[in-house]
């Protein structure tokens, strides 16, 4: 039974055919091989059949059923994916975000959400420790990826997309995958694997399909290949020999690079050798390469040329002449944004550059030689370098690190999806370089037979220690995996000290609110001491009573923020309100005209939060901007209306806002009600999760089925209403119509969300966050007069805790990521 039929698919992209009629059909229980170069087109194919891509012609067919509503039409009809770039939201945690990625019907309740997504770890392993709260920035990649194959694998799927999904696995994870895939055919599953790896894919697919150049090539049974014919219908070409020969080394030579004790390890490597670093991941063999690159955790002594070098940071290793390819390079190797030139010449921006200042002629050469150099296939050097086919990225970020003419060139994973041609071609590349300018290279990389045929040595690190040295004859796959295997048995879990626990709190949820209390009731006692009036009852409910509007203010600043937006039109919408408020709701106006200002008060503050947002997404204005426009508007708008503040609002309503439970009003109790629920609903509920999602990264919320437009619309309504809650109750306060009512809730409600953990690049934020700070504003406006100091004080103190919040929770989340 056919699973999955793609006919007569064509996609252009400008410049390439990504795809030419392709035709290819997936049997229901069928692994299916596809190969081909880099840039021939089988990410653009996975990306039409998972919906994320809509062809120029042709159709995909899944399980019979045409396939034309996007990713989640895909999704229902059970396609899967498991991207070359894991599609995952960094702000989320791994439960969070394997929630959103299996289709609903097979979603636990958000409330089982950790234990769920525990079960859906622990099925991929019972070793793995990633924790289901762990958020998805502090991830490796390879821990990445098992949480994208995770996902993939519990959305129970029809048609399973593996592209590329080994590239940062290790032997066993290669092989527990390949269990699973095998288990999900025999259930009916059609699985696509799509690999530079020929051997992983003769070893787990039944049939396979070449692609080159965006066309079909043929599709064979895998049995009737072997894996030289493979490649040879890959590349149109037979390869004599994949790995260049290894010349005899000086023995005499003083070592290029030597490492005395360094991070426990005593190692010397001369001039133009080869040196591997292998193991098990998480046992240290990546770390000390990317210690040694300036990125942390450099301890001992390096030496290059016998000179003493220190390696602290990246500015310093690279003085040193160390140069590094990152093995993350979704995350650490390209400018996604930039032009594959910037990609370049940025890294060699001092061979690019005379007097200073960057020259075209020496750029031009620059991009020309390194592009041709690993002969890397781009549309334009002008294109995004996003826009290029990950090998072909690959190639262009190792080519300007080669560029750099380093005398110690340190790889993580220099081949991670390039194709078998360009593979050999990167071998020999690295091999001349050594040779001809006594480079010491260092590589890193999860592929064994790689270590064994590029390197004149290998050390096997297990718990952060060599535990082996193998060269010569000794140096082969099976001797690297199996002194690695019975080394150490595990991976092993970065062991994190006092400040590494202190950074991975202060970078979690919870932190923001502890920190405000702790400072509340420190700043509460300080302030007590100095003056006993301060805790008298009538200052606390004054205090109470005053800060409800910032908090309501706050609670709608971190909606949008929520979002990656900012909305500067808060107070004067409050203060609009309040004027608007004024000509309804005196003691002269009848109940009926009193009903009209709060309707009129709601429909205002959603007319202009839907206008702030249509400025934002149809016109693609930057919420800045947008919302500064409005700002001028309604303070304009305001004082048209009332030039001079004036209508007194009706006594009553102004007591009856002014109700108290003791000494705390009531509308302060609703507050706090109405933070908790939101808390609730933002960590508890899909649409909770979908803005944060959408805010941590719209792209791939998208790809998780989520409306970015209609969300967005939705934090923006929501935030104009939490601001006409606030309004309300400023209304009581203020007691009559003051177009400047309600100007300095702007600056404040920002301060308030960010000091309440908010971002302002979005993904993250917290209702209750927010009303502490607020409170914590108030605390410190309110203290001043207690103190005896001058109003100045008031924004000195409010700007300086601004700035130490947001510094100590963007910086430890930075950290904690990188840790
Ligand atoms: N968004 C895009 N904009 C412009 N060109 C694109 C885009 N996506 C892909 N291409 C081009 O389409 C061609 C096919 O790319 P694709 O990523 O499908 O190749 P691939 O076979 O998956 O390669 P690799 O093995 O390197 O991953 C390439 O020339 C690439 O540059």
């Amino acid at each position: 039974m056919t699973a999955l039929r793609v006919s007569a698919v064509t996609k252009t992209f400008p410049g390439v055919t990504a795809l030419d009629e392709v035709a290819l059909e997936v049997g229901a229980g069928e692994v299916h091989g596809v190969v081909g170069e880099n840039g021939a087109g089988k990410s653009t194919l996975m990306a039409v059949i998972s919906g994320a891509l809509v062809p120029d012609r042709g159709t995909v067919e899944v399980g019979g059923r045409a396939m034309d509503g996007g990713p989640n039409l895909a999704r229902e009809l059970g396609v899967a994916i498991v991207r070359q770039e894991p599609a995952l939201l960094p702000d989320l945690t791994v439960a969070e975000n394997l929630y959103l990625k299996v289709p609903p019907a097979h979603r636990p309740q958000p409330g089982a959400m950790s234990r769920w997504a525990e079960g859906c770890l622990r099925e991929w392993d019972q070793e793995t420790r990633i924790r289901p709260d762990a958020r998805v920035s502090q991830l490796v990649a390879e821990e990445r990826f098992i949480v994208e194959i995770s996902a993939a694998l519990s959305s129970r799927p029809k048609v399973l997309i593996l592209d590329e999904p080994t590239e940062h696995l290790g032997e066993r994870d290669v092989e527990r995958l390949f269990d699973k895939v095998r288990a999900l055919a025999r259930q009916g599953c059609a699985v696509i694997y799509i690999s530079h790896r020929i051997r992983e894919v003769r070893a787990v697919a039944g049939v396979i399909t070449v692609l080159r150049d965006g066309r079909v090539r043929g599709t064979y049974p895998v049995d009737a290949l072997s894996e030289s014919d493979i490649v040879a219908l890959i590349i149109g070409r037979t390869l004599d020999a994949t790995f260049p020969a290894k010349p005899a080394l000086a023995p005499h030579a003083s070592p290029r690079l030597e490492l005395v004790d360094f991070r426990g390890v005593d190692l010397r490597v001369g001039p133009g050798e080869v040196v591997g670093l292998a193991g098990i991941e998480g046992n240290g063999q990546r770390e000390t390469l990317r210690a040694l690159a300036g990125l942390g955790g450099a301890r001992g002594e390096v030496r290059v040329d016998g000179t003493a070098v220190r390696v602290h940071r990246p500015r310093s290793a690279r003085r040193h002449g160390f140069a590094f390819l990152p093995g993350d390079r979704h995350r650490e190797g390209v400018l996604g944004e930039l032009s594959v030139a910037e990609n370049i010449v940025f890294r060699n921006l001092g061979s690019a550059s005379r007097w200073g200042v960057v020259s075209a002629r020496r750029s031009r050469e620059l991009v020309a030689a390194t592009l041709d150099g690993l002969a890397v296939k781009a549309a334009s050097e002008s294109a995004p370098i996003a826009s290029l086919s990950g090998g072909n990225q690959q190639k262009a970020v190792l080519g300007s690190i080669l560029a750099t003419d380093p005398r110690v060139l340190l790889i993580d994973e220099p081949t991670q999806g390039v194709d078998v041609g360009s593979k050999v071609e990167i071998y020999s590349y690295l091999r001349r370089l050594a040779a001809d300018t006594g480079t010491a290279i260092l590589v890193v990389s999860s592929d064994a037979l790689e270590l064994a045929g590029l390197c004149d040595r290998v050390l096997v690190f297990s718990r952060g220690a060599v535990v082996a040295e193998l060269s010569g004859a000794e140096l082969t796959e099976e001797r690297i995996t199996s002194a690695a295997l019975t080394a150490s048995t595990g991976r092993r879990q970065a062991a994190k000290g006092g400040a590494g626990r202190l950074l991975s709190w202060l970078a979690g949820d919870s932190a923001p609110a502890i920190l405000i209390a702790a400072t509340m009731v420190a700043l509460g006692v300080y302030v007590a001491t100095r003056n006993p009036m301060y805790f008298s009852a009538f200052n606390i409910s004054s205090l109470l009573a005053l800060v409800v509007p910032l908090m309501f203010v706050a609670m709608a600043q971190t909606t949008v923020m929520m979002v990656g937006a900012i909305d500067l039109s808060v107070g004067p919408l409050m203060g609009f309100l309040v004027v608007v408020g004024s000509f309804f709701l005196t003691a002269e106006d009848a109940l009926g005209r009193q009903a009209l200002g709060w309707i009129l008060i709601v429909v205002v503050a959603i007319a202009v939060s839907a206008l702030n947002w249509a400025l934002v997404d149809a016109l693609k204005l930057p919420p800045l901007v947008a919302t500064l426009a409005t700002f001028f508007a309604l303070q304009s708008g305001s004082l048209l209306l009332r030039p001079q503040p004036g209508g007194v609002i009706g006594t009553r309503i102004v007591t009856g806002l002014g109700a108290q439970i003791g000494v705390v009003p009531v509308v302060f109790l609703v507050a706090v009600a109405g933070a908790i629920v939101l808390q609730f609903a933002l960590r508890r509920s899909w649409a909770g999760l979908a803005l944060r999602a959408v805010g941590s990264d719209e792209r791939r919320a998208g790809m998780a089925g989520a409306r970015a437009a209609t969300i967005r619309l939705a934090a923006f309504v929501g935030c104009g209403l939490l601001t006409a809650a606030a309004a309300v109750c400023l209304i009581a306060q203020v007691g009559s119509g003051d177009p400047a009512a309600g100007t300095t809730y702007t600056l404040t409600s920002i301060s308030a969300a960010a000091i309440g953990g908010a971002s302002i690049f979005g993904g993250r934020g917290s209702f209750l966050g927010a009303v502490l700070g607020a409170l914590l504003v108030q605390q410190i406006l309110g203290a001043i007069p207690f103190l005896s100091l001058s109003t100045a004080w008031e924004s000195y103190l409010v700007g300086a805790l601004t700035l130490v919040a947001v510094a100590t929770f963007s910086k430890s989340r930075q950290l904690s990521e990188v840790a």
